[in-house]
């Protein structure tokens, strides 16, 4: 297992940027504190997505920022990300270490406990809990963690823990406080009038709270 040392992961969705453009928020963001980045535009198709990760990959390189690519193995393999993240609907961890076996980070969503007992747990760097509140961005989701599942599963398990779901400034400090690593946001940075701040006010909350 790799060590995970991250804190505040973007995960990218383009519609959310106020018509800016995607590489501009995400440079602001890093500016504001984001140290792990996801690519994840779920609109767009094979090519178009290889062409952005490339894009985010070169930039990213300039901040020493690792990349991750939500879903798609080839895209990962193509842009030389850092990792990949699948959830239950995807091709499973063991399948992509087949394939790719020094991928850096590997992340998995994580949606009932009972799937920490399995190896695609197992296998993962970091486990996303998935999703700790209910967010408009993603509504294909199971049950939220809440707090109290979160310091659940931190007493199961050593693994990195990643918290994913209308993650803000607001419940920052409580969603570390329960006993998560590292807050993953889409629209508290993307949607923000200023991603730099928005990314700056979320990370000092974090590092207050740990
Ligand atoms: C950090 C992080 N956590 C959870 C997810 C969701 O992954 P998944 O369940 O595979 O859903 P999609 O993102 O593919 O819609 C994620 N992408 N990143
Ligand atoms: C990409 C993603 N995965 C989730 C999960 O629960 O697995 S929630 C989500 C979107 C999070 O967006 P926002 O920060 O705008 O709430
Ligand atoms: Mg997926």
């Amino acid at each position: 297992m790799s060590t995970f040392p991250y804190r505040l992961y973007l995960v990218t969705n383009e519609q959310s940027c106020l018509g800016r453009d995607l590489m501009e928020v995400v440079e602001a963001a890093v500016k504001g504190g984001v140290d792990l980045v996801q690519i994840r535009e779920k609109n767009l198709g094979e090519e178009a997505f290889l062409k952005k990760t490339l894009q985010l990959k070169e930039l990213l390189d300039q901040y020493n920022v690792p990349l991750i690519v939500n879903d798609n193995l080839q895209v990962a393999l193509k842009s030389k990300a850092a990792g990949i993240h699948v959830g239950n609907n995807d091709i499973t961890p063991a399948a992509i270490l087949e394939q790719w076996s020094d991928c850096g980070i590997l992340g998995y969503s994580l949606e009932y406990a009972e799937h920490l007992q399995r190896t695609h747990a197992a296998l993962a760097d970091y486990l996303a809990l998935s999703p700790v509140f209910s967010t408009p961005t993603k509504k294909d989701t199971v049950t939220e963690w809440g707090l109290e599942g979160i310091s659940s599963i931190r007493a199961l398990t050593h693994k990195p823990l990643v918290a994913i779901g209308r993650v803000s400034e607001a419940n920052a400090a409580n969603i570390i406080k329960a006993g998560a690593d590292c807050l993953a946001v889409v629209s508290a940075i993307c949607s923000a009038p200023d991603p730099a701040r928005a990314a700056e006010k979320i990370r000092n909350e974090i590092e207050k709270s740990l």
